[in-house]
């Protein structure tokens, strides 16, 4: 089983918005209405919308692989790119997301490790995200990663108000790869 990832570029924005809509709605078709998905999808999703985030410089997107094969992707945001004002000495999970098929086999935390060492190399203190409130598969796997909650937000899918929880972890006395 070989792992690999890579640093997606403006030449993968196909296999981003699929990879993007396939695993957003495996993981929340059967919790949320058609609409409010359809809705979500395309606004989130469209061309135009990830081509601007390609082109962020404080974004980046990276593509994990198993053996040779597409299983998910990474979204990192640093400085004004945070989805909240968490300070210069921050780096935010925005998106872990692998395919169902892949699940459990160490590909997110691989992608996880891969954010920790951006946030490492940059001198970041905080490492921070933002999970679903019924999001309880991811929120499990964020706890064991280390992270605690220490707040929450909230979020519109479609026009349904929904509640995110915001976990953080310490990165001052952690060198972890
Ligand atoms: C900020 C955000 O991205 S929120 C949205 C998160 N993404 C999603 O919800 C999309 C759907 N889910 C997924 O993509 C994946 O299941 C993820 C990202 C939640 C987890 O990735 P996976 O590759 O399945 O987890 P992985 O196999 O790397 O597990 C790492 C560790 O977490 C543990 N873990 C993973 N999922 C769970 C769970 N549901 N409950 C308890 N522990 C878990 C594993 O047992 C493993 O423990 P270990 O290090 O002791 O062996």
């Amino acid at each position: 089983m070989t792992q690999k990832i890579r640093q997606c570029n403006l030449s993968d924005i196909k296999t981003l918005q699929e990879i993007s809509i396939e695993t957003f709605n495996d993981t929340f078709k059967d919790q949320n209405s058609p609409e409010n998905m359809a809705t979500y999808l395309e606004k989130a999703f469209n061309l135009e919308q990830l081509k601007d985030e390609l082109a962020t410089a404080a974004s980046q997107f990276y593509f994990i692989y198993l053996n040779d094969e597409i299983a998910g992707y990474l979204k990192i945001n640093i400085l004004d790119a945070q989805s909240e004002k968490m300070g210069d000495d921050s780096l935010e999970i925005e998106r872990i997301y692998i395919r169902s098929s892949f699940q459990k086999h160490g590909l997110g935390k691989s992608l996880y490790q891969k954010a920790i060492a951006y946030a490492n190399e940059w001198g970041k203190k905080k490492i921070w995200l933002g999970v679903w409130e019924k999001n309880e598969n991811a929120i499990a796997f964020y706890k064991k990663m280390g992270f605690e909650q220490s707040g929450s937000h909230s979020f519109y899918m479609g026009d349904e108000e929904q509640i995110d929880l915001i976990m953080v972890k310490s990165l001052t006395n952690s060198f972890e790869g």
